[in-house]
């Protein structure tokens, strides 16, 4: 979902005609499915391989029916908050929440890599936590680097979708986008199901950054 550098978040869809490319499934290989059991639940871990980009996708699907339409978390990789427990964002806990949902009522969590901070890459999102130590937030400090203020695509997750027999969603997110560009790769949205957790006083101004500039759907009250 790249958007020209300094430009507002703003629907990029096209809004005449129709909803854009179908599912590709050939966008994506399948590798291989193992069961891993983790504090979560066990789950069916299924690995693929990115055609487009080279990186590597998990579908984490639960042992429990996933449904119709299945409860399916889009989750972008974080290293910093889901490795080092990082409070400047909610990506450890949401990714936690998430598994431990789709323990308890079925569902997938599809994990991409590449999506580092908003596609931007680690080192570059390292770079953006420096400018905001100087007061930039996170939209400005992307901006500064000469980024997007988001430079995900779904593109891959979509097709992972279709290799399960996918087409249709109830989204665990807060941000609208997610939604416009799954449905772009030609897999229908039927809800948007909330996932707001992990907010702390480190990642407050973040979060309300989020809701204000980026039109993530966040309580008024955070
Ligand atoms: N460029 C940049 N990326 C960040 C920053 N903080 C977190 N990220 C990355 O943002 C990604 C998560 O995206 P978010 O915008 O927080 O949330 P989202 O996944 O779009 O929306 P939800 O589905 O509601 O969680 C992860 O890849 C993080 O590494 C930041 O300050 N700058
Ligand atoms: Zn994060």
């Amino acid at each position: 979902m790249a958007r020209p550098s300094g430009g507002a978040v703003t629907d990029v869809t096209s809004t005449d005609g129709p909803a854009a490319d179908a599912a590709r499934p050939d966008r994506v290989e399948f590798i291989v499915e193992t069961r891993i059991p983790t504090e979560h639940g066990t789950f069916r871990v299924r690995g693929y391989r990115d055609l487009a980009t080279g990186a590597d996708h998990l579908a984490i699907v639960s042992t429990a029916p996933i449904g119709d339409p299945p409860l399916v978390r889009v989750h972008s990789e974080c290293l910093t908050g889901e490795v080092l427990g990082s409070l400047k964002c909610e990506c450890g806990p949401q990714l936690h929440a998430a598994l431990d949902r789709i323990d308890a009522d079925g569902g997938v969590v599809i994990y991409l890599r590449g999506h580092e901070g908003r596609g931007i890459g680690l080192l570059e999102k390292l770079r953006a936590y420096r400018l905001q130590e100087d007061g930039l937030d996170t939209v400005d400090a992307n901006r500064a680097l000469g980024h997007a203020d988001d430079e995900r695509e779904y593109g891959a997750a979509a097709a992972v979708l279709a290799d399960l027999g996918i087409d249709r969603v109830r989204l665990m997110t807060n941000n609208p986008l997610k939604r416009q560009d799954l449905e772009r790769h030609g897999i229908a949205v039927t809800e948007l199901v909330p996932i707001v957790v992990g907010e702390n006083a480190a990642n407050q101004a973040y979060l309300e950054t989020k809701r204000d500039r980026m039109g993530h759907l966040l309580p008024a009250d955070l």
